[in-house]
């Protein structure tokens, strides 16, 4: 079948996904280290969750059967468990359990009243007419049934994952290792922040940048620092990153200008396999390999590259970890109508905006060209027009893509 190179960001993004086959192999990885990682493994509850009977409030385990119709009793006071007490004794008849929250509750009771509704009289208590009412009693299995398939492969360990992980006792997970991506600067006019200033030279924001969004996607991120204009300089870093990497990244030089090497460099050492794309910003992406190493060329300019990391990048590590990409969209209507320029996707800064009463829209913002740093600050999420919508109007449905 003829290969067809790539020009739309919906067909780039259908070529790396069919270009990166296979993902990097799972491990199994000790769950204090696996935060961050995509599971490679279904995960079956092995136990269930709460693993006992306990208290739901501060309070006395009783048994219903001691309660007046009224919803008082007294009763005298036989024990008193609090979270982590291991042995419990049954309730006799006529007693209660000083109980406190999280703790087993005794064989025999069925209900914990709560404290506010007692009153303690030396080894007695005395429940309250509002003593009935909510058992108060977390019951084993009520949150997990043992068996149940609770986290699906491909899902990333969260905060919230790890939680349920270490609940269940897991001492380790199979997940996929975090994609190893170099990533390299390239220009004259780069100076690694802080640093003293020439004339006509800048500061190279896109490392820190394009870094932390690669880490922020499960990208485990080696620093190649700066490399000058120099085709050989950066053809050197690039390979010797190669062979440890999963993917490289360049930054800047991507375009057609006297001091714009990669495109040559790529095509050189290994094969271009698609650059310039029907989108704006990030009309010099371009993707290739070198040393059998996938490299991702992006813009030297700031907003055009952070657009080419969360668009591009980011599906690329997806891939690598056995995701599918582009997960991550979400279909929200613009607060203010937007006016097309050009054919093809094109990407605005915006923030969300969530007023009172009203669904969640997404506010375009000022956008000055690819070089804006102000709309990449004020951006918490990228605007994702399609090829096929024109003009757009107040409350119309895009794309949108958290930065
Ligand atoms: N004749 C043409 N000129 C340009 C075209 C074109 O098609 N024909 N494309 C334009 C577009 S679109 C973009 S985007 C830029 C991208 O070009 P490069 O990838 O070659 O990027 P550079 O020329 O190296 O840099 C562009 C711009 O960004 C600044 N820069 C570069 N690296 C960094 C960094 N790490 N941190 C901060 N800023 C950076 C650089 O100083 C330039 O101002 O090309 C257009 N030109
Ligand atoms: O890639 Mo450029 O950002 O379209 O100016």
């Amino acid at each position: 079948m003829e290969k067809r190179t790539p020009k739309s960001l919906r067909d780039a993004l259908a070529f790396i996904e069919a270009y990166i086959e296979t993902s990097i192999p799972p491990v199994r990885m000790a769950l204090s280290a696996a935060f961050g990682h995509v599971l490679a493994e279904d995960i079956v509850a092995p136990v269930p969750l709460p693993r006992f009977d306990n208290a739901a409030m501060d309070g006395f385990a009783v048994c219903s059967g001691d309660i007046r119709p009224d919803g008082t009793a007294n009763l005298r006071i036989g024990q008193t468990i609090t979270a982590g007490e291991r042995i419990v004794h049954a309730l006799h008849p006529g007693e209660a359990a000083r109980i406190m929250t999280g703790a087993l509750v005794p064989p025999g009771a069925d209900r914990v009243v709560v404290q506010e509704a007692t009153q303690v009289e030396g080894d007695a208590v005395h429940l309250r007419a509002q003593a009935g009412g909510k058992p108060h009693i977390r019951r084993v299995g009520e949150d997990v049934s043992m068996g149940d398939v609770l986290l699906k492969a491909g899902t990333r360990i969260g905060p919230g994952q790890l939680a349920l992980l270490t609940a269940l006792g897991l001492g380790s997970v199979l997940v996929v290792p975090r994609p190893k991506v170099a990533l390299l600067s390239t220009g004259n006019e780069l100076v690694a922040s802080p640093g003293f200033l020439e004339n006509g030279q800048i500061y190279d924001t896109n490392r820190p940048m394009l870094s932390r969004m690669l880490q922020a996607a499960g990208a485990e991120v080696t620093d190649l620092g700066i490399a000058g204009d120099d085709p050989e300089a950066i053809l050197a870093r690039l390979v010797e990153a190669a062979s440890g990497h999963d993917l490289l990244i360049s930054s800047g030089g991507a375009s057609v200008g006297s001091a714009d090497h990669l495109t040559q460099i790529v095509s050189r050492r290994g094969f271009l396999e698609f650059w310039k794309l029907d989108l704006r910003p990030g009309k010099p992406i371009g993707f290739g390999d070198i040393d059998d190493c996938p490299i991702l060329l992006l813009p030297g300019s700031p907003f055009a590259a952070a657009v080419g990391c969360n668009l591009i990048g980011r599906a690329i590590i997806a891939c690598l970890e056995g995701k599918a990409p582009g997960r991550n969209t979400w279909r929200l209507p613009v607060s203010r109508p937007v006016s097309r320029s050009g054919s093809g996707t094109q990407v605005l800064p915006g923030r969300l905006c969530h007023e009172p009463g009203h669904a969640t829209a997404v506010e375009p913002l000022p956008y000055e060209g690819s070089a804006s740093l102000r709309a990449l600050a004020f951006a918490d999420v990228m605007l994702v027009l399609s090829p096929e919508q024109g003009n757009i109007a107040a409350g119309e449905l895009v794309d949108v893509l958290p930065v």
